[in-house]
């Protein structure tokens, strides 16, 4: 009988490529799983699960919970290098393999399930939609919208709307094709 494996983790850097960037991924359901941690020292998931059960705090010591998840956000800020503000809205199904330097303002929307690569920028007005992977390096000058299913190129400069399954990249972005994901 032959052995099932189990399906490979999904990695940061296989996802932006073409042949695997199909509809599979939800980019209005989010995929809670793409934020748990699998090894025990893994700061940009602590990062986010911070940012989530501050956001998630209720009840009765709702302050207290909070400060704490504060103290944690800021603990891990440093450690990533990352500044992601602990009210920022960013659907769930984040994923930030290499969190260095990632700078989200906080005015700005992050849709369900996207990728951001190290170094990427966000800033304010810019809406993303979901499952947006954003290459190494790249920066998002808003106010504008980025559709669904999109991936932005390493190093690109994004100064105008993009549209739904497009890829773009370069300085300023542009439409590399608009093939449309199934
Ligand atoms: C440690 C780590 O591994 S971190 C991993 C970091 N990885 C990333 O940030 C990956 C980001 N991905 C990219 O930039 C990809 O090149 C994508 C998603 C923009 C495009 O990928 P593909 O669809 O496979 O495009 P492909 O490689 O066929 O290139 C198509 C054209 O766009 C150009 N192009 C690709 N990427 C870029 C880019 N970032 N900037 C400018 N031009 C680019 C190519 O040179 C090529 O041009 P040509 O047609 O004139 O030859």
């Amino acid at each position: 009988m032959p052995v099932q494996r189990k399906p490979a983790r999904l990695r940061g850097q296989d996802i932006v490529k073409k042949e695997d960037f199909t509809g599979a991924v939800s980019a209005t359901e989010p995929d809670w799983s793409r934020e748990r941690a699998e090894r025990l020292w893994s700061p940009s998931h602590r990062l986010l699960k911070s940012i989530r059960r501050y956001q998630a705090a209720s009840g009765p010591f709702k302050k207290i919970i909070q400060a704490y998840w504060v103290f944690q956000h800021r603990f891990w800020s440093i450690v990533t290098a990352a500044d992601i503000p602990i009210n920022s809205r960013i659907g769930g199904g984040l994923l930030l393999p290499h969190p260095t330097g990632v700078v989200v303002h906080p005015e700005s929307i992050i849709g369900p399930n996207c990728l951001l690569f190290q170094q990427v920028t966000v800033s304010g007005g810019v809406e993303i939609g979901g499952h947006v992977d954003i290459g190494a390096g790249a920066k998002l000058i808003g106010p504008l919208k980025i559709g669904d299913h999109v991936r932005i190129g390493a190093n690109a400069v994004v100064t105008s709307d993009v549209a739904s399954g497009t890829t773009v990249a370069g300085v300023p972005a542009r439409v590399l094709n608009t093939g449309a994901i199934d």
